[in-house]
């Protein structure tokens, strides 16, 4: 006989099922009750008044006579028909409300989202209070007035599970195919936003309960002389000390119900909200193992084909998760336009790093954060950038505000220099990280979330993230709070992150462990990123590929090996000269490139770089050079004199890398 591995599934199973137990009991028992009941609930025996409890009467009786534990089984049942129906109308009508809102978006959803806010936002019992008492009390009214506060939590559940489904892939694909709204919403939308909207009414299970019990309480539920908890809680209190028979078994059944209901929903929330981060890391999309290596190659200036979104690019060599055509931006000045960024394109593929770099002011960051939106509002932007391939491709430059929500925090994650000034210090790392795991649609009740903000934590190498998450950002080192902004980045699942300066503002040792977070994630998890910095040595410890720029240009891009090793560019020559090597002896100077950084790329007719450039002749002032191949298609250089190009008519490979 072998003795199988333990299933923890099962056990799952079976904890789930002990905790549930007095909810299982409570249901049970509301349905059996005309027949578990010894006696008819309501009918008085003045004789048998306040009789302890005894083989006769098991709980004892009330001053009017009536059985005690009868009452009790008939009040599980009145319970449980009010609170099965109040959860029917309020998770049907807030689930389907919900899904409509975030399948629609735009105004609709905004207003929806509001009035769930508002709603929300109230205290339930005075909602179900001013209800009853323009109604008057009764069973009907009950359900009603517990209904109309109860659906919002749904209608907001579903609503973000539907919104964090609208630009998938899947649904693009059944729209090309000519599903209708109604089918999408119904067939495909409404079931998985149905699952967390039943987790959440596990929960509620117990709300509404004490929601019953507590109008019964006050006189607004259940009319006598029907049994009901809350009722008999109420009839009972006078007798506390002289038969407490008669409060002490409704109150226990109250609790054991909402704690229960509690304790389920907690337990089924952690499966639930899982991050599914963690499910990233499959065969098809990691790096290592037998995966098919991804095109080095990442970044191209030409030709200018952009990838239109809708088109299916399934072959690796063509995917790509951004990629940028002609993008240039500008901004006011004096009356005019200046351009910062001129006609850059780029792309990056599938789980690789393409760093920006550059001297400051080159434009790094603007054209990183361009295609999201993510400028100053006058900023104008042109061109074209596609995130993703095929049905889920989506045009990133000119899409309305609420497009770009769902596509800034859910498919695309942004790390920024200055973590201090993006973290509240008012708040805790904790409080950020949720709120990022909520924006991206995948927040549950609080315990649930904080529990993927935890893990999301974790998985940026913060190692006790129980104890970051209640940390103010001024507790942390800069390398933490850069992790935690890291993990603020991830909370949406992104196909992209783009970190700008990522390791400027920390030390060596820092740097080097913030850099290897970020290497740990590209590798196991497949991620792409773009990584905007003036450090070559940062650079070329993360990149798969480089685009150097120069005064809102690129003027090298290619592979790091060939960028780094056979670099043709006279400026990518000065930055690397500017790089300490391993091995330099102390005391050695490192060249410096003369002259002042580039400011613009319409401030010289030729070259931008000429005026500091040591190859520069008449022809590079007057004629703009163009990002042109090298030896290997990848590799591309924008100099007249291609120094790197040892073949080339001209050309003057000593002074190459
Ligand atoms: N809001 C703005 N209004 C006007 N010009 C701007 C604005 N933001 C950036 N610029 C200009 O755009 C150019 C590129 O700036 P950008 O921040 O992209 O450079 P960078 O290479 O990332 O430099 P750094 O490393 O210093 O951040 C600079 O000349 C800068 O002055």
């Amino acid at each position: 006989m072998t003795g199988g591995p333990r299933d923890p599934a099962g056990r799952v199973w079976v904890r789930a099922v002990l905790v549930a137990m007095p909810l299982i009991l409570f249901a049970i028992v509301g349905v059996l009750a005309p027949v578990l009941a010894p006696a008819d609930p309501t009918a008085n025996d003045l004789a048998a008044g306040l009789l302890p409890p005894s083989p006769e009467h098991v709980l004892g009786t009330d001053q009017l006579g009536r059985d005690q534990l009868s009452r009790l089984l008939y009040g599980a049942q009145i319970s449980l028909a009010v609170t099965s129906a109040v959860l029917a109308v309020s998770l049907t009508a807030g689930a389907a409300i919900g899904a409509v809102a975030g399948y629609l978006g735009g105004w609709a959803d905004r207003v929806v989202s509001r009035v769930i806010d508002v709603v929300v936002s109230l205290p339930g019992m005075l909602v179900a209070l001013a209800v009853i008492g323009v109604r008057g009390p009764g069973v009907e009214n009950l359900v009603l007035a517990l209904s109309l506060w109860s659906w919002a939590p749904y209608a907001r559940i579903a609503r973000a599970r539907v919104a964090g489904m609208r630009g998938s892939p899947h649904l693009d694909a059944l729209r090309l195919l000519g599903a209708g709204r109604g089918r999408v919403i119904g067939r495909h939308l409404l079931p998985p936003a149905l699952a967390p909207c039943l987790v959440y009414a596990s929960t509620d299970v117990g709300t509404i309960v004490l929601g019953v019990a507590t109008l019964s309480f006050l006189g607004l539920g259940v009319a006598p002389p029907h049994a009901e908890w809350g009722q008999m809680l109420i009839e009972g209190r006078p007798f506390l000390a002289s038969a407490w028979w008669l409060a002490y078994p409704p109150g226990i059944a109250i609790t054991a119900v909402v704690f229960a209901s509690n304790l389920l929903g907690e337990r089924l929330a952690a499966g639930e909200e899982r991050p599914s981060v963690l499910r990233m890391v499959r065969p098809g999309r990691a790096r290592s193992g037998q995966t098919p290596e991804p095109a080095r190659a990442a970044v191209t200036a030409e030709p200018p084909a952009p990838i239109p979104p809708g088109s299916a690019h399934g072959s690796p060599e063509h995917q790509t998760v951004l990629l940028v055509r002609d993008l240039s931006v500008s901004y006011p000045d004096r009356g005019e336009r200046r351009r910062v960024v001129a006609g850059m394109s780029y792309e990056v593929r599938p789980g690789q790093i393409l760093a920006l770099v550059g001297e400051t002011g080159s434009g790094k960051t603007t054209a990183a954060l361009a295609p999201f939106g993510l400028l100053d509002p006058d900023a104008r932007v042109t061109g074209s950038a596609v995130l993703g391939t095929g049905p889920g491709a989506r045009q990133l430059v000119g899409p309305a505000p609420g497009e770009r929500r769902q596509i800034n925090g859910r498919r695309v994650g942004v790390v920024f220099q200055d973590s201090a000034a993006v973290l509240n210090p008012l708040r805790t790392i904790g409080a950020h990280v949720d709120e990022a795991v909520r924006n991206a649609g995948r927040g549950g009740r609080r315990a649930a979330t904080r529990r993927v903000s935890e893990e999301l934590l974790r998985l940026a190498g913060l190692p006790d993230p129980a104890a970051v998450a209640r940390a103010s950002p001024h507790q942390l080192s800069g390398g933490m709070r850069q992790r935690a902004q890291i993990a603020m980045a991830l909370a949406g699942e992104p196909e992209l992150l783009v970190a700008d300066e990522p390791t400027s503002a920390l030390d060596v040792t820092v740097q080097a462990q913030l850099l290897a977070v970020l290497a740990r994630l590209r590798d196991e998890l497949a991620m792409s990123m773009v990584i905007v910095s003036h450090d070559l040595a940062v650079v070329a410890r993360l990149a798969d590929s480089v685009a150097v720029m120069y005064a809102g240009r690129i003027v090298e891009s290619g592979p790091l090996a060939a960028v780094i090793n056979n670099c043709d560019h006279p400026y990518t020559r000065g930055l690397l000269d500017a790089v300490p090597r391993p091995g330099t002896a102390p005391g050695t100077r490192f060249r410096t490139m003369p002259g002042q950084a580039g400011t613009g790329p319409d401030d010289a007719e030729g070259c931008g770089f000429a005026p500091r450039c040591p190859l520069a002749t008449a022809a590079c002032v007057h004629e703009p050079p163009a990002l042109e191949t090298l030896v290997r298609a990848a590799h591309r250089s924008a100099c007249l004199h291609h120094p790197g190009r040892p073949a080339a008519a001209g050309g003057r490979g000593a002074d190459s890398c």
